[in-house]
């Protein structure tokens, strides 16, 4: 999914409470999911760091289209996810 590194990863990043939008996210804890720490002493490069992945990832999604590998059979991808990347 696009999202993976877009705000939608982001259930609370300090600015944006996506449990607010989405039910099932209301039962998820606040502090499940903190890739850049939380509180006064959180990461100072957050921002910057979001934005370089988002500007990456339309880069390459400029380039290239994905599918899922044959390969990938699992809804839990506990090795990650093998896509195929195809030059448009
Ligand atoms: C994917 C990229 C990054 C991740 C996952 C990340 C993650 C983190 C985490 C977990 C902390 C500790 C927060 C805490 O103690 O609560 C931190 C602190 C920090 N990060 Fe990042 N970081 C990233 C990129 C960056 C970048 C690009 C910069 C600078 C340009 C940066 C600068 C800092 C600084 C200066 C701190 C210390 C903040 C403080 O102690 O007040 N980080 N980062």
């Amino acid at each position: 999914m696009i999202h993976i590194y877009g705000e939608k990863m982001f259930i609370f990043s300090g600015q944006i409470d996506l449990r607010k939008e989405s039910p099932r996210l209301l039962k998820t804890p606040i502090n499940a999911y903190l890739p850049f720490g939380m509180g006064p002493r959180n990461c100072v490069g957050s921002n910057f760091a979001t934005i370089e992945v988002k500007l990456a990832f339309s880069m390459i999604l400029q380039r290239y289209a994905f599918t899922l590998s044959p390969s990938y059979f699992t809804t839990h991808p506990q090795h990650g996810v093998q896509i195929v990347l195809h030059a448009l």
